[in-house]
């Protein structure tokens, strides 16, 4: 057993530390919302840009109503054992939550939490229908793009020195990475510098930012692309989503997969 630190993200419980094994219940409650990027007013229109092969960006992509009741959802599954945490030895300064399955750098995919053995929650519907609709949106434009439907989301939230080192997402199943099934990538909150390449060479990475209401998908023949996240650039999030989500500095985002 190891000791994991759970918390909320939002802002009203900033002064409250991450408590130790906290062990509040689940609320009953749950957040729904519906995705309103299909019908935005013009001057939200999402663009796109291809970074490679079954590589893109679709900036924007999430209207300010979509990245609020994400947070929110979030949060709701945030008090109890199964909440955001941080592992004592994380020197990278992000906490990290599960849905479907749970993954972790000491374990990979497990089908439960290595500090308290609790199964992690089902993937909410309304994040496997965005990323659903997102590679949708994405196969216009990269007909090498397959499709895929997640049973995995990592949550990482990043604080102010919140990093993540160069690696590859390479602990799926021979099946899904050979198909190249994507991995869609959803940003909120503070923007971020990713960093991006075919080879672990650090000459050779490219690098993009990430701001809120983004969405990267890499699949096809960038699947297996060496990537991380060098820098967060703090009180970058838009002050209309820190208004209404009450969300503390600092960046969510949420990664969704086939195992
Ligand atoms: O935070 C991000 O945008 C990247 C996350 C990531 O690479 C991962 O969860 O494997
Ligand atoms: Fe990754």
């Amino acid at each position: 057993m190891q000791d994991a630190y759970y918390g909320t993200l939002l802002r009203e419980y900033h002064n409250i530390p991450f408590a130790k094994g906290c062990c509040t219940e689940i609320g009953t409650e749950t957040v729904t919302f519906r995705l309103t990027n299909r019908d935005r007013t013009p001057d939200e229109l999402s663009t796109f840009k291809i970074l490679g092969p079954g590589m893109i960006i679709l900036k924007n992509y999430l209207s300010l109503k979509d990245q609020v009741d994400i947070v929110k959802l979030c949060d709701k599954m945030t008090f109890g054992l199964r909440g955001y945490y941080m592992y004592k030895s994380d020197v990278d300064c992000r906490r990290q939550m599960c849905f479907g399955r749970n993954w972790a750098p000491e374990t990979r995919y497990k089908n439960r939490y290595m500090s308290n053995g609790m199964e992690p929650l089902p993937i909410p519907d309304e994040l496997i229908s965005l990323a659903e609709a997102a590679i949708q949106d994405a196969q216009i434009h990269l007909d090498e793009l397959p499709s895929m439907r997640p049973d995995t989301c990592l949550a990482n939230f990043y604080q102010s020195e919140g990093r993540l080192g160069l690696h590859q997402d390479d602990d799926e199943s021979p099946d899904s990475l050979e198909r190249g099934l994507p991995v869609v990538s959803i940003s909120i909150g503070d923007m971020a510098e990713f960093v991006y390449g075919h080879t672990p060479d650090k000459k050779e990475l490219k690098s993009v930012m990430l701001k809120s209401g983004d969405v990267l998908i890499f699949g096809g023949k960038s699947r297996l692309i060496y990537h991380g996240v060098t820098q967060i650039y703090l009180y970058t999030s838009p002050e209309p989503l820190i208004e209404d989500s009450g969300l503390r500095p600092g960046r969510l985002s949420l990664t969704l997969r086939q195992f």
